[in-house]
């Protein structure tokens, strides 16, 4: 089943990225199809005006909510549609998570909103909540000018768990934040050499045994996820007193 990917945004170019990379060989593989559409071609005006000032007063910009509905009605369509999720990137979004990615990753259809200025008019959102599953998310607790970034990262995350995207799924299961690695992070790799530049792979990885090797890397994600993510400890993950 072919994943079809729309971005809604004043800047489309920003899309063009999806073209390299795996991104590119998943949609060369028939796994995606990415459209990258300029909100500015569902303006009217001779300046292909997108945005107002704010009712109430304030700084800034708002979005016009009437390019969006256009461009919905044309991209998506008029009817309701429960298995279309239509992705608002905002600062009062919901945190991004990998869950989030590994539902949307079973998904047919997703289009991303990308906003600038202050921010999108409410009522597209409560529009599109009237007729597509909508999800408010955000990256993090930093601030960036829009919404195309965001999309960005949420493609990348999602489409990796598309199944037949990535070569090797099993690495997939050793990730931080997937669900095989309880929550932690990820312990350190290494490779080859086995000493540069005076510093040396830790022997028990060259050991060959198992075991220890297990325990040493269960042991190293306890305690980068307890001196970096001590939210994510809601338990002692047995950590040696
Ligand atoms: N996702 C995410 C995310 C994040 N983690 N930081 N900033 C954003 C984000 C997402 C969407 C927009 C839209 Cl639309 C406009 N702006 C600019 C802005 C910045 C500060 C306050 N108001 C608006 C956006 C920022």
């Amino acid at each position: 089943m072919t994943m079809r990917l729309d971005y809604l945004s004043i800047f489309p170019a920003y899309f063009d990225v999806l073209d390299i990379s795996l991104l590119g060989k998943a949609a060369v593989n028939g796994l995606v199809e990415v459209h990258a559409h300029d909100l500015r071609d569902w303006t009217h005006d001779r300046h292909r005006t997108v945005d107002d000032t704010p009712c109430g007063g304030g700084a800034g910009m708002v979005m016009k909510p009437d390019p969006w509905g256009e461009a919905f009605d044309e991209i998506i369509g008029t009817e309701p549609d429960s298995s279309v999720h239509v992705i608002f990137p905002s600062p009062s979004g919901a945190p991004f998570t990998q869950s989030a990615a590994q539902e949307l990753s079973s998904a047919v259809r997703i289009v991303f909103c990308c906003g600038r200025y202050e921010g999108i008019d409410h009522r597209v959102i409560d529009y599109a909540r009237s007729m597509w599953t909508v999800h408010e998310v955000s990256l993090g607790d930093y601030v960036l000018n829009g919404g195309e970034v965001a999309a960005l990262a949420i493609t990348e995350a999602v489409v990796r768990l598309v199944p037949g995207f990535m070569g090797n799924p099993e690495s997939l299961a050793e990730e931080s934040f997937s669900a095989g690695q309880d929550g932690l992070l990820e312990y350190p790799l290494f490779t080859r050499p086995v000493s540069w530049r005076g510093l040396d792979v830790p022997e028990v990885l060259m050991s060959g045994h198992h075991g220890r090797i297990a325990k040493w890397r269960r042991d190293e994600s306890v305690r980068l996820t307890c001196e970096r993510r001590p939210d994510l400890t809601d338990s002692d993950f047995g950590v040696p007193h």
